[in-house]
């Protein structure tokens, strides 16, 4: 469970996070980012409580989260989490706060906080995995304030998949999934929603020298191929404290 362990987070939460994502923005080939992670990590010695290795998913609605997440979880083996799905199962599961959730996403509004930082805490005490992919949260500084507080740890990575607004309301439209928010009213609330209260939480993750920006144009293959050096340098960072 990821209350026991997390091989790869200790090293990474306290020491190479920063390093890692300064140098990844600036270093154009794959070998020597893995070998200045190498040379930076020699004679670290890795605590021994260990923590998950989180990476927070931000992006505006129809900027292809999801669709990427699944990528992710094909090649690097995180588990995904998606604060939106979590929801929209509490809504089928008929629970008591199934009904205001419903009106929410309907108005393309935000959740109480509490209540989805503790649907994620659940998906991850009953993962025995350390790695998450937590996906379309934080949208908002009180999300990220609440999971701080509820859960007590920072992410290692927040990826911003970045898409200009008509592309992703072309993708929402035809997205046919038959959810209640892909309409075009409900879709214009989604984008004024993540310019005011999610753009600053991103702005947050950029000055700690968190963030990966993502374009997310393009096929979804290019796209993930802007994803994959991020975390192939985490693992050989990983493999190289072994
Ligand atoms: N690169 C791409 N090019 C074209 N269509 C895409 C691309 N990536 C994803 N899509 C499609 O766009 C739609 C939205 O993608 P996705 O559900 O992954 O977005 P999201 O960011 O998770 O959205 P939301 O915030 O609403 O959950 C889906 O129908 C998906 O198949
Ligand atoms: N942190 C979150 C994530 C999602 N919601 C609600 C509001 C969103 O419009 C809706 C759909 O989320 P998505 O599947 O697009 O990620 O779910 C929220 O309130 N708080
Ligand atoms: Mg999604």
């Amino acid at each position: 469970m990821w209350r026991r362990v997390a091989s790869l987070s200790s090293f990474l939460s306290s020491y190479s996070t920063s390093f890692v994502a300064q140098t990844a923005s600036r270093l154009n080939t794959w070998e020597s980012l893995t070998t200045r992670i190498a040379q930076q990590a020699n004679g670290f010695i890795a605590p021994k409580e260990k923590t998950p290795f989180i990476t927070f998913v931000l992006g505006g609605p129809g900027s292809g989260k999801g669709t990427q997440c699944i990528k992710i979880v094909e090649t690097f083996g995180f588990t995904h989490l998606s604060a939106g799905d979590l929801l929209r199962r509490e809504i089928d599961s008929n629970s008591a706060d199934g009904a205001m959730i419903l009106n929410k996403i309907k108005e393309g509004k935000i959740v109480p906080s509490q209540l989805t930082v503790k649907l994620i805490q659940k998906g991850m005490e009953s993962s025995d995995n350390d790695k998450f992919l937590i996906d379309g949260f934080p949208r908002t500084e009180e999300n990220r304030v609440s999971f701080e507080q509820i859960i007590g740890i920072e992410p290692n990575v927040v990826l911003f998949f970045d898409c200009p607004e008509e592309e992703m309301v072309k993708r929402l439209l035809n997205r046919n999934q038959g959810r209640v928010d892909d309409n075009l009213e409900t879709i214009k609330t989604r984008l004024k929603v993540f310019e005011a209260l999610s753009l600053p939480v991103i702005n947050y993750y950029s000055q700690r020298g968190k963030l990966y920006t993502i374009r997310a144009r393009g096929t979804e293959d290019e796209i993930f191929e802007q994803v994959r050096p991020i975390f192939t340098a985490f693992e050989a960072c990983h493999r190289a404290v072994e």
